[in-house]
């Protein structure tokens, strides 16, 4: 039996794709093969050996200690694109938020509670205090152009914005995806100095950490407009605040709400419900799913976020998944080694991704105890996983 802990509420139409006569959810972690997480912290868990595999169902694996997991050969993955039109649609949501004042507007018209047949009259009266531009015509600021930022940038052009998109890293994939109306911004300046509204879309890192400072702020046009739904820390709280009390920033969209945020005038800050549609629940929980079944079951690796993906139709009797670093001759040990365990190699695929690489061998004959210690022992190998 293959064992699970789920970390967070998982969508059963994650949980029930896993065979209930192969796999058991369990209390702890201690005990667990895979875990299934969402947002929980898992930077002070101690994993046992036993722990193959972390799932996040989800985007961001800022939670996740993703060194500590390589160096453990425990393979990460998160479910790429599987929420991202959940967060393109609340996001959308925030640009009309940010610019019409709607918030504050509902707030106050709840005031006028008690004035029977005068609430009318008073809310013609006082709804100038609450008026806001228009999108149309204005110009939006995509920083990150990954699955939500390219949904973002392109549904931006129906409310007839003017898009500039900032990523160094925009993958090949991605780009066949974004409208050619998007103007490609070479630099973050080009997007401080020239946009209305700007919208993060960059995972959290150590390079993007605090993004969004007074540096940032200083260059931007007045009165724009920030909206965050990556991760709170790309956004410097105390210098945000500074900006929406000098009028340099006119709202602030935030998905992760702090203390120092809360019940501030030009704060919009919604808990974290970007991803919070039973759609994206069940897209995320589903993919999660899948990735950790075939990995257990077949040593397949896709969309993980610190291993290559390896997909290899099974052959042979049995098969070994040799986690390892990305350094010379890991290859040949692990072959010599099989070899002379008398064992024929009958299928081999090696990837790299960064510091790590893994190796899939179908061997022909069966597998003693002691080869997957014999691989093991070698210099640079960090996990051996055996398949039958
Ligand atoms: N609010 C929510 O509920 C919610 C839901 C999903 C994701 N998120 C957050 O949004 C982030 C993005 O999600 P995604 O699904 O689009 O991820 P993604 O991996 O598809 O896209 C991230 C993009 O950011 C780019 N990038 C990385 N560093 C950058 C930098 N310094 N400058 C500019 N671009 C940079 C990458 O090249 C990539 O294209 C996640 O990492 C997560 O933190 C939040
Ligand atoms: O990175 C993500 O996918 C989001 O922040 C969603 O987080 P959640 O799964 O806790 O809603």
């Amino acid at each position: 039996m293959y064992q699970i802990k789920t970390l967070n509420k998982i969508s059963p139409a994650g949980t029930d794709r896993f065979d209930k006569s192969k796999y058991a959810f369990v209390e702890e972690i201690a005990d667990a093969d895979a875990v299934m997480v969402r947002s929980a912290s898992m930077h002070e868990m101690e994993f046992s050996p036993s722990l193959k595999a972390i799932a996040r169902a989800g985007a961001g694996v800022n939670n996740i200690p993703i060194d500590k997991c390589s160096e453990q050969g425990i393979v990460v993955f998160n479910t790429p694109g599987a929420n991202a039109n959940a967060v393109k649609e609340l996001v959308l949501a925030g640009l009309l938020m940010s610019a019409r004042k709607v918030v504050p507007g509902i707030e106050w018209a709840k005031t006028l509670k008690g004035q029977g047949a005068e609430v009318g009259k008073l809310v013609e009266k006082g709804k100038s205090a609450f008026a806001g531009p228009e999108l149309m015509g204005k110009t939006l600021g995509v920083i990150g152009l990954g699955a939500i930022g390219v949904l973002v940038a392109n549904a931006a052009r129906h409310f007839g914005m003017k898009v500039y998109g900032y990523d160094p890293y925009l993958s090949v994939d991605t780009a066949w995806g974004l409208s050619r109306e998007t103007k490609h911004a070479n630099s973050l300046s080009e997007i401080y100095q020239n946009c209305d509204f700007i919208t993060l879309h960059v995972p959290l890192t150590p390079d993007t950490k605090g993004m969004i400072n007074s540096e940032s702020l200083e260059a931007c046009k007045n009165g724009v407009r920030i909206l965050n739904f990556a991760r709170g820390d790309l956004v410097n709280t105390e210098d945000i605040l500074a900006a929406l009390d000098s009028g340099k920033v006119s709202c602030y969209v935030t998905d992760f709400p702090n203390d120092e945020l809360l019940d501030v005038d030009g704060v919009i800050a919604i808990p974290h419900l970007g991803a919070s549609t039973p759609e994206s629940e069940d897209n995320c929980a589903r993919m999660a799913a899948m990735e950790l079944i075939d990995f257990l079951e077949n040593g397949n690796i896709k969309n993980s976020v610190n291993l290559p993906n390896v997909k290899l139709e099974r052959s042979g009797t049995c098969r070994l998944g040799v986690i390892h670093k990305n350094i010379p001759n890991m290859l040949s040990q692990i072959s010599q080694t099989i070899s002379a365990a008398g064992l024929n190699i009958d299928n081999l695929t090696n990837k790299s991704k960064k510091d790590y690489a893994y190796t899939v061998v179908d061997v022909d004959g069966l597998i003693s105890k002691e080869l997957p210690e014999q691989l093991g022992a070698i210099d640079g190998v960090v996990r051996v996983n055996l398949y039958r």
